[in-house]
């Protein structure tokens, strides 16, 4: 096959290619007088109502930060987490997004549930947890995901494949011998929200935009949240 033709299907698959379609979509109502008056509670509702949905790894987000020239990066990564500290994730210090953090500790989280037509957007400043904090995140999990820690090196030069098929044989053996091993730099990563909105997609295009935005009280406990609805 050649590129032309490469190039030719790839336009012919995006032509066909619709958001919201019934057969995989159902778009739910979606009222914004009678919402929560902070958005975590309603980040649960919208989630468990993703899950329950069918949408594929709906605990998937992506992370924006940005580096130290201004530019912005992007990826994907897992949700470990939401309460009244944040929206909760975890990587590799040492991992360019790690260092990005630690430049600049700002982030944008992207989540996209399609069964729903529901976005939901997240930003605001980003703290790091503690090492028992990363500890407890790394242990709870799987022992997959604790191997794939103790690999290390992330976004750093590969020179091979067989150098990963060496490290991760190790890494296995040892997340198996030793379920209590640490990854040094695991890190847990919270983002402090100060504006979340939620999006619902409508079939005849009027999207529902309502953004939250948390507005500064005497100390934490004290913030409270304006909501304000957005032009799609
Ligand atoms: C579905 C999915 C989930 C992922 N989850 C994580 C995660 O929780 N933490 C992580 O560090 N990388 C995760 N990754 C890998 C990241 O997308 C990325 O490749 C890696 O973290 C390096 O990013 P960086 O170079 O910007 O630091 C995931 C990738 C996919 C596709």
């Amino acid at each position: 096959m050649d590129a032309m033709d490469d190039e030719r299907r790839f336009h012919e698959a995006l032509r066909t290619l619709r958001v919201w379609d019934t057969e995989h979509t159902e778009l739910p109502g979606f009222d914004p007088a009678d919402v929560p008056e902070e958005p975590v509670a309603l980040f649960h509702t919208w989630f468990t109502g993703a899950v329950a949905s069918g949408a594929v790894e709906p605990h998937t987000l992506s992370l924006a930060t940005v580096d130290t020239a201004g530019r912005p990066d992007v990826r994907t990564v897992m949700l470990h987490g939401v309460d009244a500290r944040g929206w909760h994730f975890a990587s590799h210090a040492g991992s360019a997004k790690g260092r990005q953090l630690a430049d600049r500790p700002e982030a944008a989280l992207g989540f996209y549930w399609p069964t729903q037509g529901r976005q939901v957007r997240v930003r605001g400043p980003v703290t790091t947890g503690t090492r028992d904090d990363a500890y407890a995140d790394l242990h709870a999990r799987t022992p997959g995901a604790l191997a794939s820690a103790l690999v290390g090196h992330q976004s750093e030069i590969l020179s091979s494949l067989d150098a990963l098929a060496g490290a991760s044989a190790a890494a296995w053996d040892r997340a198996l011998s030793e379920p209590e091993a640490h990854a040094e730099s695991w890190t847990l990563y919270r983002v402090l929200p100060t504006e979340v909105e939620f999006f619902q997609g409508d079939e005849r295009r009027r999207h529902v935009r309502l953004r939250y935005r948390r507005t500064d009280g005497a100390d934490r406990a004290a913030d409270t949240w304006t909501r304000e609805l957005l032009w799609p």
